[in-house]
């Protein structure tokens, strides 16, 4: 097994977990509650806007066209069509652009992408795809999962929209290069260093799972709700 692939074996647990957390399963199901949804929609509003300069950080190291084309054509589909379906929800909960720009991102939204611009900052390129690869991989496995387990309920669900959009070619399509990218760029690390781009994947993906955790708790702080 490449390299690239081998990753989500060393965050199995974790990325099970995250599959089975409360929030994504009663999404699947359609029966999360909307209060938590509106909760996790404006926090992701304001993670997404990171996770992009992570990308333009990204931009910054990479050394040939197709990569600077590659990268570039992600940080644009995240603003543009991801953040889309966010819209369309903040949309339908009328929800404007003025009170966006009012919410504060969340402790532990800031601690998560504090620790991707900081990788961005410290680390080559390759480190920079180890810490997002996991964002754009779990919600990838875990919308087409999703889409499978409960298609009988598919089209009366709140979440369709969500789960069409995580689970659509668009979106794997967005991302599927970073497998090849990432094993090329690996080849001539050390152990140690790639032991190093694990730890930076395993650690993204445990964020995820605390995503989920915080938005099912509507947590803004420490020990806080709302
Ligand atoms: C927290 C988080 N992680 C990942 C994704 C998918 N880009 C997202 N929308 N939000």
């Amino acid at each position: 097994m490449s390299f690239s692939k081998s990753l989500k074996n060393k965050a199995q647990k974790v990325w099970e977990d995250g599959y089975n957390h409360p929030f994504v399963q009663e999404l699947g199901k359609g029966t999360l509650d909307k209060e938590k949804f509106k909760f996790y929609l404006l926090q992701d509003y304001l993670y997404l806007l990171e996770y992009s300069k992570v990308f333009a950080a990204a931009i910054l190291k990479a050394e040939d066209e197709d990569m600077l084309a590659r990268l570039s054509s992600i940080l644009h589909s995240t603003l543009v069509d991801e953040m889309q379906v966010h819209r369309e929800y903040m949309k339908e909960f009328g929800i404007k652009k003025e009170e966006v720009e009012n919410v504060k991102a969340s402790l532990f939204s800031r601690a998560y992408t504090s620790n991707m611009l900081a990788v961005a900052q410290k680390g080559g390129l390759v480190e920079i795809l180890a810490t997002v690869f996991p964002c754009a991989w779990t919600y990838c496995d875990y919308g087409k999962r999703l889409k499978e387990q409960y298609k009988d309920n598919l089209e009366d669900n709140f979440y369709k929209s969500w789960i069409e959009m995580y689970s659509g070619e668009a979106f794997e399509q967005s991302f599927e290069w970073f497998y090849d990218a990432v094993d090329k760029l690996v080849e001539n690390k050390t152990q140690k260093e790639k032991e190093k781009i694990e730890e930076i994947f395993i650690s993204s993906v445990e964020f995820e799972y605390m995503f989920w955790d915080m938005a099912y708790k509507k947590e803004m702080s420490y020990n806080l709700s709302k």
